[in-house]
């Protein structure tokens, strides 16, 4: 249970009032005794983990695989080697605790560890290798044997004390028990096949003047419920039963099945029938896993002897109390490592029950720890967990603790040892109230044991009919011939009548002490009752406050659906919009593209008319070039023919033909400069011989003046940018040569127009530059192309 769950002032206060008895500092207290016992190394494992110092030393290495080498060191009350057999471990830790036994105290010996450690081993051995509970159960009866009170004498309250039976009660009870046990379907499963010899061992300090009865019990926790394993009235399915505590504040499972057992056989015969109901079960660590904590209860009951009457008879002393030893033998079930056992179903909420008990087991003892050393009072959650709430008594009230932590050296269990030796560690360090005498008062009182006790040899005390409450009223014969021997039966009578007389006053007082302490008890027991009332009250508090949390979380997880719900629905609208402004890149991408194309095709029709006007310029160069050429041959063979008539003194006539045929040739030469004609030599002499007509330049800075060649009807451009041409003549035919000859023109522009591929309007200005010839003509020398092209806005 978790201590939040006490948070209502009336429960803690509750809580702390029964755990103040640890913190009672005026008691003797001893800490926790803590044995160590490793078990042999497995059969095929090789490297260990595990070193033993010295006797109460023991060293965990880290494996030689781990990156970080350690060791650490844990100190024992005393160490157990894989060497070690049972017979030293029962006589080191529990015979002591056995001893206490026999003197009316608590022990409680618990062992701890890994699963396959060696738990069940060291508490319970193999039939022919005991281990500490069989090999206790012999010394026990082998101490106790002649001195067994006759059986059903003492019977259990039922509410964890005993009671002393009458005569009449016992021999009824027996009668009972005896139908009972012929019952085929109630009789005892297995007997305990004994495979090994008694050693004799025997417990001197046993009182002499006192008689022992022995009581068993077995229990269970398993997934933490608590299950009586001697209970055969359920059949098979055992019925989860509760936690109590007694007057003494001693915890006890409700309704166990407690059997007094007169002979280690017979105990033998009870833990053999409980092991066939424990919970067991094949892990992948250990064949025969236990699946549960069990717990294996001996109580002795101690009935002080005696004084004997004048008939020989053994009486119970006036005070007349018991005492009662309990001794605990729980077998924890492993702690286990998912990992490593690769549970699954079942065996997986087993093994999660079990670490979670021992998990509590822990809190506990870290708690105990705390308040020991810290001297606070801090709550102990021993009700999180059975197990911790069944032993509560132990660490709450007095007892020896002792605990056995099993150790498996091997290498790969070093992670596993290194959790139980820090809980070993931390578990020393609580201290446990020294035992006591615990001394009971039973309910039925004063009873004569049988002068059968005299002798103490068990077989006469078995018999019930040698109970009496009273001395009998002996039968006398009157032999009225000798009234002596009358007088003296009828004193021995009265005697004996006075004696059933004074006997009957103390019984009668005895009944009334009795009345008070039964009245005593039941305002105890009602006191009790009140005291669970108001734990239950404030439980039933914690109950509704808890009630009332989930229903706010609910409320909560409602609100949260509702705002996720909404969160949701934003969700997918922002996700809509995610959508559409993707579908707007996407299209966008796409137009990008489209323009990337177009204007991929664009730059490619650039480069096809830019390659076709080269082409034509080319062609036009090669054409000129030629036609050069056959000027320059020509002009060779003038050249030629001129020498040849300056030679032989032609006369001018035939020179101006030649002049004419010349300026044949050079208009024919086109785009030779008027420079290069004029470095020709034919040149210098007309001039030389024509000095009197110089010809005419064309003055440049006076602005050039276009001749404007354009088409008949054309497009109008209305563009903002217009050929520069400020002084221009357009015509849209040359019919003359006087239309390019005009001296005053220098520039040429011919305006083309034409639809493009795509249809839009194309204006090319093809621009030249007009050079007057020597013979009157000119040549238009075309040096320039400009295009305009109109494209329409709203076209990709
Ligand atoms: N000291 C030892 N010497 C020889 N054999 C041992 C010793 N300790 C344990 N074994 C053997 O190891 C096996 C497992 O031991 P055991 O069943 O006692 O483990 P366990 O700790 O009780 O396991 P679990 O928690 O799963 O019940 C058994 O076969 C047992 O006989």
């Amino acid at each position: 249970m978790n201590p939040s769950r006490f948070n209502t002032p009336s429960a803690k206060k509750l809580r702390r009032e029964k755990t103040t008895m640890s913190n009672n500092s005026d008691t003797e207290k001893h800490p926790v005794q803590v044995y160590c016992r490793i078990k042999p190394l497995m059969e095929g494992a090789e490297n260990t983990c595990i070193k033993v110092l010295a006797a109460d030393t023991l060293c965990l290495k880290t494996p030689e695989s781990k990156a970080v080498r350690k060791e650490t060191h844990y100190i024992f009350k005393h160490i157990f080697t894989s060497y070690s057999t049972q017979s030293e471990v029962v006589t080191h830790v529990a015979y002591p605790l056995l001893e206490d036994l026999l003197n009316g105290k608590n022990g409680l010996l618990f062992t701890y560890g890994v699963t396959g450690s060696g738990k069940t081993y060291t508490l319970t051995g193999k039939q022919n290798d005991p281990g500490i509970m069989p090999r206790c159960i012999d010394t026990l009866f082998n101490s106790i044997g002649d001195y067994q009170a006759p059986k059903y004498v003492i019977k259990s309250d039922k509410m964890n004390g005993f009671e002393i039976q009458t005569e009449d009660e016992a021999f009824s009870e027996q009668l009972n028990l005896k139908r009972t046990m012929t019952n085929p379907k109630l009789q005892r499963k297995g007997s305990f096949d004994k495979l090994y010899e008694n050693d004799g061992t025997v417990i001197h300090n046993v009182n002499k003047n006192s008689l022992y009865s022995v009581f068993v019990s077995y229990v269970e926790i398993y997934n933490n419920g608590v299950y009586d394993l001697l209970d055969e009235s359920s059949g098979k399915s055992l019925q989860n039963k509760m936690l109590r505590e007694d007057s003494r504040k001693n915890m006890y499972v409700n309704g166990v099945v407690e059997v007094e057992v007169k002979s280690a056989e017979e105990a033998f015969s009870l833990f053999n029938a409980g092991q066939n109901r424990k919970k067991m079960a094949s892990t992948t660590l250990n064949e025969g896993s236990s699946r549960s904590h069990s717990i294996f209860n001996i109580r002795v009951v101690q009935l002080e002897q005696i004084t004997y009457n004048e008939n020989g008879q053994a009486m119970v002393p006036n005070e007349n109390k018991i005492a009662v030893g309990q001794l605990s033998f729980v077998d924890l079930a492993g702690s286990e490592r998912t990992n490593r056992t690769n549970n699954t179903g079942m065996r997986l909420k087993e093994a999660s029950s079990i670490n979670n008990s021992l998990m509590s087991l822990r809190t506990c003892f870290e708690m105990l720890r705390e308040n020991q050393t810290n001297k606070t009072n801090k709550l102990v959650p021993y009700r999180d967990s059975r197990l911790t709430f069944l032993f509560k008594h132990y660490f709450e009230g007095d007892g020896t603790v002792k605990m056995i932590v099993c150790i498996n050296p091997s290498a790969e269990d070093y992670e596993e040892n290194l959790h139980v030796l820090k809980f070993a560690e931390m578990s020393q360090e609580i201290k446990v109230v020294k035992p006591e005498v615990n001394r009971y008062t039973p309910s039925v009182q004063r009873v004569a044991i049988s002068k059968a006790a005299e002798n103490k040899t068990p077989a006469r005390l078995k018999t019930a009919s040698s109970f009496t409450l009273l001395p009998q009223i002996p039968v006398v014969k009157f032999n009225f011939d000798d009234l002596d021997e009358c007088r003296s039966a009828i004193q021995k009578v009265m005697k004996t009548i006075k004696l059933r007389e004074s006997k009957g006053n103390s019984l009668d007082k005895e009944i009334e002490d009795k009345q008070k302490e039964l009245r005593k008890r039941l305002v105890s027991l009602n006191e009790q009752s009140v005291l669970n009332s108001a734990e239950i009250k404030s439980l039933k508090g914690v109950i509704h406050k808890e009630k009332q949390q989930l229903r706010n979380v609910h409320l909560k997880m409602t609100d949260l659906e509702f705002g996720n719900r909404d969160m949701q629905g934003k969700n997918e609208e922002l996700h809509d919009i995610i959508q559409t402004l993707k579908n707007a890149i996407n299209e966008k991408d796409l137009k990008i593209n489209q323009h990337q194309l177009e204007k991929q095709r664009t730059k490619k029709q650039l480069v096809m008319a830019n390659e076709k006007m080269t082409q034509e310029l080319d062609y036009k160069l090669r054409r000129q070039r030629d036609h050069l050429n056959a000027a320059m041959k020509a002009k060779d063979d003038k050249l030629r023919m001129v020498k040849g008539i300056l030679d032989s003194e032609l006369p001018p006539v035939e020179f101006q033909a030649i002049e004419l045929e010349e300026e044949h040739v050079i208009k024919s030469l086109g785009s030779q400069t008027p420079q290069s004609l004029k470095s020709n030599s034919h040149f210098h002499r007309r001039n030389m011989n024509d000095a009197s007509a110089p010809r005419k330049r064309r003055s440049k800075s006076a602005g050039d003046v276009w001749l404007e060649h354009n088409v008949i009807k054309p497009c109008p451009l209305d563009t903002v940018m217009q050929p520069t041409m400020k002084k221009r003549k357009s015509v849209s035919k040359l019919d003359k040569a006087s239309d390019v000859t005009n001296p005053k023109q220098s520039k040429y522009c011919l305006l083309a127009q034409e639809p493009d591929t795509d249809g839009e309007l194309e204006t090319k200005l093809y621009k030249a530059d007009i050079v007057p010839t020597c013979g009157g003509g000119a040549q238009v020398i075309f040096n320039d192309v400009e295009k305009l092209r109109q494209e329409s806005p709203t076209k990709h």
